[in-house]
């Protein structure tokens, strides 16, 4: 892909201070030439962004800037735009007094989208129990973002569907952040449907599949075995597999997902539709933890996120691995070039 001079950058939002976010993000910045990674810069407290990348050893340097410059200090530095409110460097110690700020940083990458000086969100991961602690509200960046999203474009389309997209493997949870006991309940034929729309239609918009292959995974133990172990997979997911094919699109199922996801099993679609969190998000990181994305589909803008956590375990030695937030830029970069371009790149 070439680089579009002219586009706006990519904004970067820097996630929970206490985890890997910062130094992902400046190892990402690092590697910019190698990847072909369009400009972005990072939204964060400056002087804690400048506090961790030296306690973890990592030599890049920093320019504070507005979007507007963020392009021209790319090649020399990593741009940050400074978000109301301070951050502390404690890595591994996440603390409610930052949450704030983090939540101000994702707030404001979306308004530089909508205001047309950011071409994207990138977010880096979030404490969610920090979050929590401080009030927020929602289950994590997806449900937020789309939220955020129905305040910023009033009258689109805003449903947030989440997307694990791997080299080997793609993966979308019908039901999200909830409890495993909640789950049947939560599963509708209606929300199958819904989820299944929205998959196909973005695949086609912002991926360039244009008749997507979706394999739909059960419920239930060899999808419930016709009956004997839950109805579930009669009852609700049959039914709305046959009408997404009414709808014209290339489902099937359901399927049972212990045999779904082996290597012969995935070419014989672009995606899974599964029923849980779990049961869709461990086979694409088992396969591919370092270079899977979250996207968020249903959204009038992109969003992705590298897929994995704030791995507080790690945070400040400098030792995380930025392969997933690389992939998380280069995959914003080539959907924004596809919104501006109409074709995917
Ligand atoms: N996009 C997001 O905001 C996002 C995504 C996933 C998890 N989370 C949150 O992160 C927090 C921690 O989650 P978790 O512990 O389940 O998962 P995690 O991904 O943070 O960590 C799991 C293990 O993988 C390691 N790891 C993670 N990323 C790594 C990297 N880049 N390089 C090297 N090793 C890495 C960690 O050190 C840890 O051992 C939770 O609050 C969770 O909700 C947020
Ligand atoms: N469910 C995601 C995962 O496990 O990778 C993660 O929690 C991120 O969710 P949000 O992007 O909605 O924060």
């Amino acid at each position: 892909m070439t680089a579009d001079p002219a586009a706006p950058p990519l904004a970067v939002s820097v996630g929970e201070p206490a985890g890997i976010g910062a130094e992902v993000v400046a190892m990402a910045w690092a590697r910019r030439a190698v990847a072909g990674l369009e400009p972005f810069y990072l939204l964060a407290d400056p002087a804690f962004v400048a506090a961790r990348l030296a306690r973890a050893g990592i030599a890049v340097p920093i320019a504070v800037v507005e979007p507007e410059t963020a392009a021209a200090q790319f090649a020399d530095a990593l741009p940050v735009v400074a978000v109301d409110g301070a951050m502390g460097d404690r890595p591994g110690r996440p603390d409610p007094a930052d949450a704030a700020a983090v939540i101000a940083a994702i707030e404001t990458a979306v308004a530089h989208v909508r205001d047309g000086r950011a071409g994207a969100v990138v977010t880096a991961p979030i404490q969610k129990s920090n979050l929590y602690a401080a009030g927020f509200a929602f289950p994590g960046h997806t449900e937020f973002l789309g939220a955020v999203a129905a305040r910023h474009w009033p009258g689109a389309p805003c449903d947030p569907v989440m997307m694990l997209a791997g080299p080997e493997l793609s993966t979308v949870p019908v039901t999200v952040h909830v409890a495993l006991k909640d789950v049947p309940r939560l599963l509708t034929r209606e929300r199958i449907v819904a989820v299944g729309r929205i998959v196909a239609g973005d695949l086609a918009r912002r991926f360039g599949i244009a008749d997507p292959r979706i394999a739909v995974a059960g419920l239930n133990p060899h999808a419930g075995e016709d009956g004997t172990m839950g109805r579930e997979d009669l009852e609700i997911v049959g039914p709305a597999v046959a009408d997404l094919k009414a709808l014209g699109i290339r489902a099937s199922g359901p399927y049972p997902s212990d045999t779904l996801f082996h290597r012969r099993a995935r070419t014989g679609y672009d995606v899974v539709l599964g029923m849980y969190h779990d049961q869709v998000l461990i086979p694409v990181k088992t396969i591919a933890f370092d270079e899977t994305v979250n996207v968020t589909l249903g959204l009038p803008f992109v969003r992705t996120s590298p897929d994995h956590g704030t791995a507080l375990d790690i945070a400040g030695r400098g030792v995380a691995d930025p392969a997933s937030m690389v992939a998380a830029l280069a995959l914003a970069g080539r959907m924004a070039a596809t919104g501006r371009t109409g074709a995917p790149t």
